[in-house]
C-alpha cells in the first residue's frame, strides 16, 4: 500500500513504519477526513481564553493541575496503580463505566466519554481501514478516565484529564495556562527546573515521568496486561495528551529515535482524536462486533486495572 505524507514537517523525517507489517510505506495524514471549522459549542477547538461557559471551570481545572502535579505526586501515584489491585475487568467493559464519566478540562465536549472513543476509532477507520491496531488504540485511549470512578480510587478530575506534561524538568510555555506552575513547588527546586532537570539530553520518553492520568495508567494496564498492540499504539496511549510536544514542539531534546517515529503515528491520530468531537451519534450495537473482535486479537479476555 502506497499512501502519500501531505504534512509538511515530515518530508525529510525519512519514511514512517507500518508498524504490523513490517514493510515501510509513505502514510497520508487526513486521508480524506475533513477537519470542522467548530467544536460543539461553536468554538475553535482548543481554544482555553475564549469567553465560554466553559472557560472558567477549564482554567481553574488548569490551575489546580498544576500546582499539584509534581514529581512526588507522580512517584506516589505510580506506586500505587502499578500494583493493579483495583478490579478485574473487559475492555468493552470499562468503555461503558466510562460512560457515567464527564471531562471537566475539555473545553470542546461534554458528552459522555463513550461518543468520544467511538466518534474517534470510527473516524480513523474510515481513513486507515487496514490498520486495525490504529482502530482500537483510538477506542481505548482515554479508558484511563475510569480513575475518576469510585471502584478506582476517585480521583480528583485535576489527577486524571487534561493535558499532560513532563515533571522534573523545567515547565514549558507552550503547556496551557502556564502561568500556574508559579505555585507548583517544583517551580523553584534546582534539581527539577533547569531545561534537562533529572533527564540527559535523548534520553527517550520512557525515563521520563510524566503528570500522572489517564494516559499513564491506561499504558500501564495495557502493557502489564501483555497487550499485543505494536509500540506505535502504545505510544499514542501514553502521550496522546502531550501537547507540548506534539503540537508545540517542546521536549523534542529528551526523545530517542524511537520516539521520533512513535510521534509520527500520534501526529496523525491526534487529527482524529480532537477533531471528530461531535454532536453525531455513532451506532454502538452496530460497531460493537468489530471493536469485540479486535478487542480479542489484542488482549486478554479480562484485564487487571
Ligand atoms: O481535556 C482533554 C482531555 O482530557 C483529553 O482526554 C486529553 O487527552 C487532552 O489532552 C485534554 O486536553
Ligand atoms: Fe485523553
Ligand atoms: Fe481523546
Amino acid at each position: 500500500m502506497t499512501i502519500i505524507v501531505d504534512q509538511p514537517q515530515f518530508e525529510n523525517e525519512g519514511q514512517a513504519q507500518i508498524p504490523n507489517s513490517g514493510e515501510k510505506s509513505e502514510l497520508v495524514l487526513d486521508g480524506g477526513f475533513c477537519i470542522p471549522h467548530a467544536n460543539s459549542f461553536g468554538h475553535n477547538f482548543r481554544d482555553y481564553d475564549v469567553v465560554s461557559e466553559r472557560q472558567e471551570s477549564v482554567e481553574n481545572f488548569y490551575r489546580v493541575n498544576h500546582i499539584n502535579q509534581t514529581v512526588d505526586f507522580v512517584k506516589k501515584m505510580r506506586e500505587e496503580y502499578e500494583k493493579l489491585d483495583k478490579i478485574e475487568m473487559s475492555i468493552w467493559e470499562s468503555c461503558e463505566l466510562l460512560n457515567q464519566i464527564v471531562d471537566e478540562s475539555d473545553p470542546d465536549i461534554d458528552d459522555p466519554q463513550i461518543e468520544h472513543l467511538l466518534q474517534t476509532a470510527e473516524a480513523i477507520r474510515k481513513d486507515y481501514p487496514n490498520q486495525d491496531w490504529l482502530h482500537l488504540t483510538a477506542l481505548i485511549h482515554d479508558l484511563g478516565k475510569v480513575l475518576l470512578h469510585p471502584s478506582f480510587g476517585e480521583l480528583p478530575q485535576w489527577a486524571v484529564v487534561g493535558d499532560t506534561f513532563p515533571v522534573g524538568c523545567a515547565f514549558d510555555k507552550s503547556i496551557v495556562h502556564s502561568k500556574y506552575f508559579v505555585e507548583n513547588p517544583d517551580y523553584n527546586n534546582p534539581t527539577y527546573n533547569s531545561k534537562y532537570g533529572i533527564y540527559s539530553k535523548g534520553c527517550g520518553l520512557e525515563n521520563v515521568m510524566m503528570s500522572w492520568g489517564h494516559d499513564d495508567y491506561m499504558y500501564l494496564v495495557a502493557k502489564e496486561n501483555r497487550t499485543t498492540l505494536p509500540s506505535a499504539g502504545l505510544f499514542i496511549i501514553r502521550y496522546h495528551s502531550f501537547y507540548a510536544l506534539h503540537r508545540s514542539g517542546a521536549y523534542t531534546h529528551l526523545m530517542n529515535e524511537e520516539d521520533v517515529e512513535n510521534l509520527k503515528w500520534l501526529k496523525i491520530f491526534n487529527k482524529y482524536d480532537l477533531y471528530s468531537k461531535s454532536k453525531v451519534r455513532v451506532d454502538i450495537e452496530k460497531v460493537k462486533p468489530y471493536y469485540e473482535s479486535l478487542i480479542n486479537k489484542y488482549f486478554p479476555a479480562k484485564l487487571r486495572w
